[in-house]
């Protein structure tokens, strides 16, 4: 047996990948000397006929090419130099003749060991360290994979910075990737604020000076006219959710251009951690069509396009490449969700796409679902229904007036009233004040529902005390704008003041838990969208839940895959929200929370799935046919579990 040099091209094909070999050959491990991991041009990647062409027509366990022959090598043939067959010429090439620049490895296990899906580490049984050529590349000793996570965890508590802990995150994720899950799991409280917000947001500050690995897909004005082509270029084939950004509004720091890949990257792998939606499944992309951000323009580690953003139609078509491309390449039911941008093009990419795609906006529908979720859940303490409460918001962006529909939404089903009717009680502050009608001509058209008759105000704390709510919403991006006499206002007003400070980082929260509870003696209902500690306030301890969209899109995304759904319909929210609510127990009710802990958040995201699911075959959305009975089990089942393979 021998093996032979591949004709002109130099392969790295991972065959399970590409979906020609779904399941490991029986009896693949004695079968063969060579195992050619290679780098594989994409023009050969969708054919069968690649392995006969290689002399092969057999993978191993792996999915690497196995080339079996009898053949004698060649002759070495007089054009040999330096002791070795020059077969392609490349010794013999001078400057100016171009050569291809493949490499060949013969198999060793070193690709083995770097590659993320596959890779264990010291987890590598003798066994296997024999059967993959393994040996001598690792050290003698075999762990766990719990000793791995205990190891890991150790070294991350060590770590004062918290961006050091997220660069250790984003390297074990591009190194392990089952030992990345396994941590986030089974952490998940300790870590969501690594690789989510609040670090996530400074790590996007920062990520040209902390980039090392490209994560996820970055499509720029200078792949347009090839989009289509780039989505060909990520790897994995199965994608069931894209989470897309353009970078211009990340969390409440504003403009981070490409930077803002940080977000899709961080939110795909909740996907994974939080709803059990496969890591190859995933794929995020940024769209760089430049920056208005100034420093990160003169930035000399800026990773993006350095001009300033494109706009109209130049941004539009590019969009429009994007979203037909998808189509194209992954079909009609994969799920596409826009994250982070601007509100001037949020509203309209949502409707535009919105009959055509299986669009969702976490910023708008997925806010406003985990925020009526937790009001449902304050009922408790506040008694009443909604349709009795009045709500103020600071911020009439994407989240503020995504949340203000979807509580009008609710009252109006559930109160049988008329949706115009139901949103006279909800209120919204911008920042030139309080939305009235006198302004209706000037204002962009998703704050037009919310302008209702009163008199011009510009203060927030006078906007309190003229419209007296028992809610007061913040999702302004603006830190420290819940004063101290706004809080108190709201408490003289309200025996339990709800007050939620959505934005993000916490940098930006409208205030902390601590200044809630304390200028409110106790008495505020409180949850932020970025994380804080518990607080003693006069011997009492008060647990601020997190109010993010976290809970909602890793669950509400599965639900949507799981069915098959086809398009995305406002009572999905509704039935996302309910599903949250219910999940609020006594034990949680008494430290005053109203979202429950994310330490349960795989059940929780199985129960909304299932209510996701369950809508959408009640709407006729679904096309995964016949329904299943039980979709809640089914949800729990379909999860990804980051436990070691054992290979063969
Ligand atoms: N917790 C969670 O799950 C989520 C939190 N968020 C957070 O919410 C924040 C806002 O996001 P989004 O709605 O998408 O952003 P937008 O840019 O769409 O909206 C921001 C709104 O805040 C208003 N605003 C800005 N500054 C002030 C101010 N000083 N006083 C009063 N109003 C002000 C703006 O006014 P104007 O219209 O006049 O410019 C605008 O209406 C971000 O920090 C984001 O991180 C977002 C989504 C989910
Ligand atoms: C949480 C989130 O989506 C945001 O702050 O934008
Ligand atoms: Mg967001």
């Amino acid at each position: 047996m021998a093996s032979f040099p591949i004709d002109h091209h130099s392969i790295a094909l991972d065959l399970t990948k590409l979906n020609l070999c779904p399941k490991p050959l029986p009896h693949a491990s004695d079968m063969l000397p060579f195992r050619l991991p290679v780098v594989f041009p994409r023009s050969l990647r969708t054919s069968s006929r690649l392995l006969s062409s290689l002399g092969s027509n057999r993978v191993d366990p792996n999915g690497s090419v196995l080339i079996e022959t009898t053949t004698t090598p060649p002759e070495p043939s007089p054009d040999v130099t330096g002791g070795v067959q020059d077969v392609y010429g490349e010794d013999a090439a001078t400057e100016d003749m171009p050569i291809t620049p493949w490499s060949l490895s013969v198999a060793s296990g070193y690709t083995l060991l770097r590659d993320p899906h596959h890779n264990k580490g010291l987890a590598f049984s003798q066994r296997e360290r024999d059967a993959h050529y393994l040996r001598g590349l690792l050290p003698p000793t075999v762990i766990s994979q719990d000793l791995q996570v205990k190891k890991m965890m150790h070294t991350l508590r060590h770590y004062q910075v918290p961006l050091q802990r997220y660069m250790a995150m984003m390297d074990l994720q591009e190194t392990n990737e089952r030992l990345f899950y396994k941590l986030l799991i089974e952490n998940v409280e300790e870590l969501l604020p690594v690789v989510y917000t609040p670090t996530v947001g400074e790590a996007c500050q920062k990520y040209g000076s902390i980039f090392l690995r490209p994560q996820g897909l970055f499509i720029s004005l200078k792949e347009k006219g090839k989009i289509l082509e780039v989505l060909r270029n990520w790897p994995e084939k199965n994608i069931q959710v894209i989470v897309v950004t353009d970078g211009e509004r990340i969390l409440g720091l504003g403009d981070l251009g490409c930077q803002g890949m940080g977000i899709p990257v961080g939110k795909l792998s909740l996907y994974t951690a939080l709803g059990g939606v496969r890591p190859s499944a995933c794929l995020p992309v940024t769209i760089d069509v430049g920056t208005n951000n100034e420093k990160l323009l003169n930035d000399e580690f800026y990773i993006g396009l350095r001009q300033r953003r494109a706009t109209g139609e130049e941004y539009s078509e590019l969009m429009h490449e994007f979203m037909t491309a998808v189509k194209q390449n992954y079909g009609e039911k994969v799920v596409i969700q826009f994250e982070d941008f601007a509100n001037h093009n949020a509203f309209d990419l949502l409707a535009k796409y919105g009959t055509t795609h299986l669009v969702f906006n976490d910023d708008i529908q997925g806010t406003a679902s985990v925020v009526l979720a937790g009001l449902l859940a304050a009922l408790k303490f506040v008694g009443g229904s909604l349709a009795n409460h009045r709500f103020l918001f600071l911020g009439a962006g994407e989240a503020g007036t995504g949340i203000a529909e979807l509580i009008a939404l609710e009252i109006s089903k559930k109160s049988q009233i008329p949706l115009e009717e139901a949103r006279k009680n909800i209120w919204l502050v911008d920042s030139k004040g309080l939305i009235v009608s006198s302004r209706k001509e000037s204002i962009q058209h998703f704050k037009k529902p919310w302008a209702h008759d009163h008199k011009p105000i510009k203060e927030l704390v006078d906007a309190v005390k003229a419209i007296k709510p028992t809610v007061l919403i913040g999702t302004s991006g603006v830190g420290q704008t819940f004063t101290q006499e706004v809080v108190e206002t709201m408490a003289e007003l309200n025996e339990k003041p709800i007050i939620l400070s959505l934005s993000n980082p916490t940098s930006q929260s409208e205030c902390t838990a601590e200044q809630a509870y304390t200028w409110s003696k106790g008495r505020a209902i409180f949850a932020s969208g970025s994380p804080f500690a518990p607080v003693e306030y006069e011997g009492k301890t008060f647990v601020p839940g997190q109010a993010n969209n976290a809970y909602i899109f890793p669950g509400f995304g599965l639900g949507l895959i799981m069915s098959g759904t086809i398009r995305v319909h406002d009572d999905m929210l509704l039935a996302a929200s309910e599903a949250l609510a219910e999940q609020l127990m006594e034990e949680h009710y008494e430290k005053g929370m109203i979202f429950p802990p994310f330490r349960n958040i795989r059940k929780i995201s199985a129960r909304i799935a299932a209510r996701v699911a369950a809508k959408a075959y009640e709407l006729g959305l679904a096309t995964r046919l016949p329904q299943p009975k039980e979709l809640e089990k089914c949800a729990e089942s379909s999860m990804y579990s980051p436990s070691y393979h054992s290979y063969r």
